[in-house]
């Protein structure tokens, strides 16, 4: 039911296309039905009364019936395609706007591939069973009780063999049914997997060839596809079984009936007409069983595939603007209070634990540690990408989840480790930052951000990037991404090994302009000690707790991590250019 309503109220405006294509069908189908009627009265009072007006006339209606249907028929095509791509557009938009409402940990719950199958997979299946579905869905039942109720018209004796064939025929094609259903959620998880491995070999195609993995990576995929092909016959092996059982009831129906309506036309209890107009009544009633059968096999699919449409529309965002949100940052102070986290909630060990930090406005830390020690998740907390799990994170004084997300996320300005681009010209990226920038705006930015060296080399602003950023190196994208952020014109600026394909020179130069924006406060991780080594303070973190904390030289005499550092770097010649 669940699923009735959601379709309803995603058909929207389509809703009078689907209801029109459902009143095409019934007309169509009672229409077919007369034809019999029509057809028996040819035989009896026309060929059997050798009256030539009567087949004349009865043929001359059954054409105008047949025709009346034809148009109907395309009439209903027309409607249900319309409601049909309407709601999977509809269904579709619906699910990528929820998506955009998603913080990091409802994403991780889905996955990326499913959440790519159920938009995609899913909603065509729910499409396919609208438009290929409705046409038997009223069709079947009505057909059914129709060619029932005009057999018992025609010959009640005769119709009492339905009575024994309908309720066998039902259970047996309910049964099947009822296997293959669960079989379509395992398909569509196979369906998942199949799109999890094709993304990632798409995403990471550039190593694959530099590791000469092509052997490797076509292996792996021709194992998920193999399980997919597997599951699928495996399904579809078990649906198929309603064709042979519905013929065999077909045949063992019709020997019946010409058994037993030969008796009765010899016994002058039948008219031969009559005869003639129940068979195709036979015909009739399998079907149309056949086509109740064919539509559940094909609900039982679309049924899932809405249940995982449903699940997508009806998750819930782990991370929302609580009521009466703050939108203005007032400074850039942060400040960790006894903050812990963890991903899983049923994760057993903490990734930060009891962290306390105060960072006044306008500083610059620079936060050094080793591979996992917690440093991407720390500053992710402060632009609120996660919450934590106790403790809390200060922003200009408030807890971070006391601000409306957006104002806090433009005030908060965040250099991702993976730092992306999107397809379309420079400008349109930097417009990221700042919709309304100038021209003069972007170019100063760029400036600060040393982007301005390259950018009369990939065609200005106007320079167009291929897909995720292509068309520009590891370290022109950075200094790109750096810029999008400066022109955000944030409070605090976030930098998470943003600079490390970039030059010892340039990083230092970037920095050397970083430090003249007054008033931004800056939380630079980095790997080179040389990046952080100016800052008013850095953060030594070590398996998710603060293992130490204080300038270049007060580390540098008293915290050992800092000085196993600072000499693999002056032991690796990085002093050199640090000093
Ligand atoms: N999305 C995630 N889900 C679950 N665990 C995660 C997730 N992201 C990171 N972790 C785990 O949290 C820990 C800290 O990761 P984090 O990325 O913060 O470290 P890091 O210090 O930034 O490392 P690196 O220097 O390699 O970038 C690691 O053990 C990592 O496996």
């Amino acid at each position: 039911m669940d699923g009735v309503r959601l379709i309803a109220r995603f058909l929207g405006p389509y809703r009078r296309d689907f209801l029109l294509a459902v009143l095409c069908v019934a007309a169509e189908t009672s229409l077919e039905l007369f034809i019999p009627i029509l057809m028996a009265q040819v035989v009896d009072q026309g060929i059997m009364a050798a009256d030539l007006h009567v087949v004349l006339a009865n043929g001359a209606l059954m054409l105008l019936c047949a025709a009346a249907a034809l148009a109907l028929g395309l009439a209903y095509a027309r409607f249900s395609a319309r409601a049909a791509m309407g709601l999977g557009a509809n269904l579709r938009a619906a699910e990528y706007a929820h998506l955009q409402t998603f913080s990091f940990a409802n994403i991780d719950d889905f996955e990326g591939s499913s959440l790519v199958t159920r938009l995609t997979t899913d909603v065509t299946v729910v499409q396919n069973a609208l438009v290929t579905g409705t046409r038997p869905l009223v069709r079947g039942p009505s057909a059914l009780v129709a060619g029932i109720v005009y057999a018992f018209v025609m010959s009640p004796e005769l119709a009492v063999v339905f009575c024994v064939v309908v309720p066998l025929l039902a259970v047996a094609m309910f049964s099947v049914v009822a296997r293959v259903a669960p079989r379509y959620r395992v398909l569509q998880r196979a369906m998942d997997q199949l799109n999890d491995a094709l993304q990632e070999d798409l995403a990471a195609i550039r190593v694959i060839k530099a590791y000469v993995r092509e052997g490797h990576v076509a292996e792996r995929f021709a194992a998920v596809n193999e399980h997919l092909a597997d599951t699928a016959t495996r399904t579809f092996r078990t649906a198929v079984l309603n064709v042979p059982i519905l013929q065999g009831a077909m045949y063992a129906t019709s020997v019946a009936i010409l058994l037993f309506g030969g008796q009765m036309i010899l016994a002058g209890t039948l008219t031969v007409g009559a005869f003639t107009g129940f068979m195709s009544y036979v015909l009739q009633i399998v079907n149309s069983l056949m086509m109740i059968s064919n539509v559940f096999l094909m609900l039982a699919r679309a049924v899932t595939s809405v249940e995982r449409v449903s699940e997508v529309l009806a998750e819930e965002p782990t991370l929302v603007s609580p009521p009466g949100a703050l939108t203005d940052v007032p400074d850039g102070s942060v400040v960790f209070d006894h903050v812990c986290f963890k991903y899983a909630q049923d994760a057993e060990k903490d990734v930060l634990s009891d962290v306390c930090l105060d960072i006044s406005a306008g500083s610059t830390v620079g936060v050094l540690g080793g591979t996992g020690s917690g440093k991407t998740t720390l500053v992710q907390l402060v632009a609120r990408l996660y919450d934590v799990t106790a403790g809390a994170v200060r922003v200009g004084g408030h807890d971070v989840r006391a601000y409306d997300l957006a104002a806090l996320r433009d005030a908060v300005a965040v250099v991702l480790q993976k730092n992306v681009l999107f397809s379309g010209t420079v400008r349109e990226n930097l417009a990221w930052g700042d919709a309304d920038a100038t021209d003069e705006q972007m170019l100063e930015a760029c400036r600060l951000a040393r982007a301005d060296e390259f950018l009369e080399r990939i065609g200005g602003l106007d320079g167009v990037l291929g897909q995720g950023g292509a068309g520009v190196s590891g370290g022109q994208r950075q200094r790109l991404c750096i810029a999008r952020a400066l022109l955000k014109h944030p409070r605090v600026l976030i930098l998470d090994d943003s600079t490390s394909a970039v030059d010892m020179a340039t990083d230092a130069a970037i920095r050397e302009n970083l430090a003249r924006l007054a008033g931004v406060t800056k939380i630079v991780i980095a790997q080179r000690v040389a990046s952080v080594m100016d800052a008013d303070k850095i953060v030594v973190l070590d398996d998710g707790r603060v293992h130490a904390c204080g300038t270049h030289e007060e580390l540098l005499a008293t915290d050992p991590i800092y000085q196993e550092i600072y000499e693999s770097q002056v032991g690796s010649g990085i002093s050199g250019e640090v000093s």
